[in-house]
Parts: C-alpha cells; structure tokens; sequence
C-alpha cells in the first residue's frame, strides 16, 4: 500500500491548471505492501485543490526512482480510499486511471462520454452479460434434454429418419454440418411440441376430418389445396418441413406408444389455438371453420379406424388412391433416398429373371440379390402380426416393434396399397357418408375439380374457394431408377389383382390399373 505521494500532489496542480483532478500513486513494489495502510482520497475540485496546495513542486519530479511515499496529513472529515497496490492493473481499468513510469494516476475528471455514456451503460451492460451467461448456461440443458427425449419418441414412431442423417445428409454436410442439421432439427421438433403443450389451454380441437391416406397418392398435395381455403386450417405443423407440417402421426405413437397415443387432450395440442381460428373467422371471413390432419400411413394402419372413431366420431375421412405398383415404388425411393436400407425391391428383377446387359435403378448401385423377404413369396410372421394391429383395442398401448416393422417390410406396404381390405377396416368403424375416395391420377389432371368435390364433401363452401394451381408436394428424386416391369406385372397379380377388382366393386368405377403397365400412375 502506499499514500498519497507529493508526486501526487504536483501532478494534481498541474492537472488542476487543465481542469482535472489528477491523483499520481507509486505502484505496488516488492516490499513496499502495508496492506494495513489506507490512502487519504480527495476529490477536491480542481481550483480549490491548486488553492489549497501550498507547497506543490511546479513540475512532475522523474518517475525513477520512486519517492518514498510521504505522509500526508490526516483529513478526518474525507473519506478515505483503500487501494491494493498488488493490483494496479486491475485498479487503474476499473478507475479509468493511467499507469505512467511505474505511477497509478487517477484523473478526477473523464471526458462526457465517460461520465454520461459509458459509465451510465455500464450497469446495464452488466446486467445483459449476466443474464446472456444464465441464458447459455441454462438453455442447452433446458433444450438440449427434451430435445433428445422428444427426438427418440419422434424417431421411434418414423424409424425412417435417422438414416437420412447418417445416410445421404452426412455424404452431402459432412460429420459437422449433418451433426448441426440433426441437431437443428430436433431443437425445432422440441420447440414445436413444446409450445404446442404449453399452448394446451389454448388449443381445444380436434379434426373434423381427416386425409388418411394413402401414402405417396399425393395427400400432401391435396392439403396443401384445402388449406387456401379461408374455412380449413391443417395441424399446428413444423414450420419449413413439408412432412411434419401437415401430419400429426399421433396415432403412430409421436408423443409415446402408451396413453399419450389415446389422450384426447394431448392430441389437441396438434391443432390451431383459438386465436388462430379467431383470425380465419374475423380477418380471413371464415364461416364454418375446420380443422384437419392428413397423417397418410394413417389408412394404412389397422388398429388406426378404431382409434380416429374413438376420438372423432363425427370425423370424415378422405383416401387418395393411386395404381398400387407406383405407391409402393414411391414409397420405395423415398425411403431409399433418406438412405433406409431395405431387403427388397420393385427396381430389382426377381429371382431367375434374364437380367443379362441390363443396368440401370438400383439394380447395380446398392442392391444385392432379391433375398428373404420375397416380393411373392409372402411372409407369415408379417400377416399375423398385421392382424394383431387390427385386433388392437382403442386404448392399448402400441407394439413397440409396430414402426420398424411396419416401415421396413415389403407387406406392410403392399398390404397398405391393398385398398379395398383397407377401406373395409374402416366401413366397419365409420359410416359410409363419411368416407371418400379420390383417384391420384385424376387430381394430378384437374386438381381443381378434385378439390372442389372434397370442399363439398367436408362441408366447406366451395364458392369462397380461390384456387390456385400449387406445385406437387413431397415429390421423390427417383435418380432415375424404374420399376423393373416384370416386378411390376409380378407384383400386381400377386398382390393387387384381386384388391383392385374389389376396390372397383367398391367404388363403382373400374380405374383400369390392371391393364396398366408404364411410368408414374
Ligand atoms: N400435383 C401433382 N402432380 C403430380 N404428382 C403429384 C402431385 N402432387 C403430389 N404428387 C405426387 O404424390 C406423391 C407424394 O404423395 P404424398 O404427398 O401422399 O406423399 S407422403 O405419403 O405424404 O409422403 C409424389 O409422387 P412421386 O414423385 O411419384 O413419389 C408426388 O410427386
């Protein structure tokens, strides 16, 4: 410690001339700390300090060697100002002093933006980097916990997903980029479901009618058209992602495969909030609002029309139906795409066909020899466990192999492309007046007519429908792969031959998918 030095004293007069109040202290020395010692401090005012200053040196003595400190003599009424020599560094930041040839000198007047800028704003700033250091410390582990538990529920219900991050996203970002997009990912899944259950009280329905099904017939599509109608209004989705932007797949088990798969409340956290509703009523003129979710795999699922009657009674249900070959290659490539590694098919010759000089599809890329799970050959364990499905009462908790073993075998996607024993699970469940059919090929060549007919169908007016014609949804880069068209011909008789008869039957209109050998249907 040190006192005030005479050093200090000259330098105050010279400073005073200038109209500051300079205080020039000797810093700390080896042997020179008196922690014990306390320096006198006073702030006089620059031209009262001059005065008072009898017998002040008229120049700054050199700054080596340093002056023993001197005593001053004692101010009882000032207050007296303890500095740590230890620190001068530190001392002369906080202080806004200068270190000058081995001198602390505190300068008693700073320029306005010190006084009324700077020092105003310090607290504040302070305060701010407080709470950006809460904000980091405590965000992730707020986050980044029911992120991962959210995302593990997700992925189990859509075991489909992790493979695109380890699969074509990595090949494309790299380990980093894919690890920030995964990771980005599942922040805005979290953020969705959270807000969504924060915003419970708020959200109190549920769909008056759902597009079901089936999968790859264009149902993104179709919800994409309802939803340019004032009165329609899809599920509260994944802002940016065209998939969980429109389907719930709580039925599937997003939100847990036990009781959080058959609460009505819970299921209501998918839906517009009233303020959203009341925003179609009064800004958008809506005058019979509804809401909807067009889960596709849900037409699919056996145990599922047990369970949309359980929740929604009244609801009504829209099925697009597509020549089965295609959905199934469709949803071949899909999967294929995100990287999903599956035992079979449809752009692969089956076993003992002359495959001799041809290449192209996946044929030479990344499939093997058409193994196990034969296409024709059928698979017994897949059947009983599919009728299990339908066997399954409303409230039961879901299988836990239900997801992978329905997205990875070729049956359950034939099966879910067998429309009439589908459309037969649910006339058992709704009335007939509450189920629609509507024909892929025939929305893809007058979408407005389509839709038009669903308006009417789910009770929309269809007067105050602008239409607008959209670009297709959920379309699969097929890398220019094709159904090998003995597959193709193999698999519709095998499989589909006798369901498209019944479907026909059905729906009183023979769509010709028999007789249909080509592309895209
Ligand atoms: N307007 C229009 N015209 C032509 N084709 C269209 C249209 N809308 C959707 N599609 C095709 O429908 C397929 C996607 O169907 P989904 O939206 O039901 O897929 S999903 O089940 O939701 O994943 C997907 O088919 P593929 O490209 O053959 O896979 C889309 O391209």
């Amino acid at each position: 410690m040190g006192r005030l030095s005479p050093a200090a004293s000259t330098a105050s007069s010279d400073a005073s001339s200038a109209g500051e109040t300079v205080l020039v202290i000797p810093t700390a020395r080896p042997g020179h700390k008196r922690a014990d010692e306390a320096l006198p401090f006073s702030p006089r005012p620059p031209r009262a300090a001059a005065a008072d200053a009898p017998a002040e040196p008229a120049e700054r003595p050199e700054a080596a060697p340093v002056p023993a400190p001197a005593p001053v003599p004692a101010r009882a009424a000032l207050p007296r100002l303890h500095l740590s020599h230890e620190h001068p560094a530190v001392l002369a930041a906080l202080s806004g002093a200068t270190i000058s040839s081995g001198r602390l000198e505190l300068r008693g007047r700073r320029s306005w933006v010190h006084n009324y800028v700077l020092m105003p704003l310090a607290l504040p700033l302070l305060g701010v980097l407080f709470l950006a250091a809460l904000v980091a410390a405590f965000v992730p582990a707020l986050m980044v916990w029911p992120a991962q538990l959210l995302a593990r529920r997700l992925y189990w219900a859509c075991p489909f997903l992790p493979h695109a991050w380890q699969g074509p996203i990595r090949a494309e970002w790299g380990w980093l980029g894919s690890t920030l997009l995964r990771l980005q990912f599942e922040g805005a899944h979290c953020i969705t479901v959270v807000g969504r259950l924060l915003t419970l009280p708020m959200r109190p329905h549920l769909p008056n009618f759902y597009i079901a099904g089936f999968p790859k017939c264009g149902t993104t599509s179709l919800a994409a058209y309802l939803k340019l109608h004032p009165d329609l209004c899809g599920i509260a989705g994944m802002p940016g992602h065209e998939a969980l932007g429109k389907e719930s797949h709580f039925m599937g088990g997003l939100l847990g495969r036990g009781s959080a798969a058959t609460s009505a409340a819970l299921y209501r956290s998918f839906f517009p909030t009233v303020m959203t509703r009341w925003w179609c009523e009064v800004v958008r003129g809506a005058r019979r609002w509804q809401c909807f979710d067009a889960t596709p795999t849900y037409a699919c699922l056996p145990y599922i029309p047990a369970r949309v009657k359980a929740l929604t009674p009244d609801a009504k249900v829209i099925f697009m139906i597509r020549e089965p070959t295609a959905a199934v290659f469709s949803a071949e490539s899909m999967l294929r795409g995100m990287g999903v590694p599956l035992t079979w098919s449809l752009a692969r010759p089956l076993p003992g066909s002359v495959v001799a000089g041809r290449r192209g599809g996946y044929v030479d890329v990344e499939m093997g020899p058409q193994d196990g799970n034969d296409l024709l050959r059928g698979d017994p364990g897949h059947d009983a466990f599919w009728s299990s499905l339908a066997e399954l009462p409303a409230d039961a908790d879901l299988p836990a192999e239900l997801p992978q073993r329905f997205y990875t075998n070729a049956h359950s996607y034939i099966k879910g492309a067998q429309y009439a024993d589908r459309l037969a699970d649910w006339a058992r469940h709704l009335p007939p007046e509450n189920l629609l059919v509507v024909d892929f090929k025939r929305f893809v060549e007058s979408p407005e007519a389509v839709v038009r007919e669903v308006l009417a169908f789910v009770g929309a007016d269809g007067d105050r429908y602008r239409f607008q014609r959209l670009p297709p949804g959920m379309a699969t880069d097929y890398k220019g792969a094709k159904m090998d068209p003995s597959v193709r011909r193999a698999v519709g008789a095998r499989w589909f031959a006798a369901t498209n008869a019944a479907l026909a039957e059905m729906i009183g209109t023979d769509l010709g998918w028999t007789a249909a050998i080509g592309a895209r249907q």
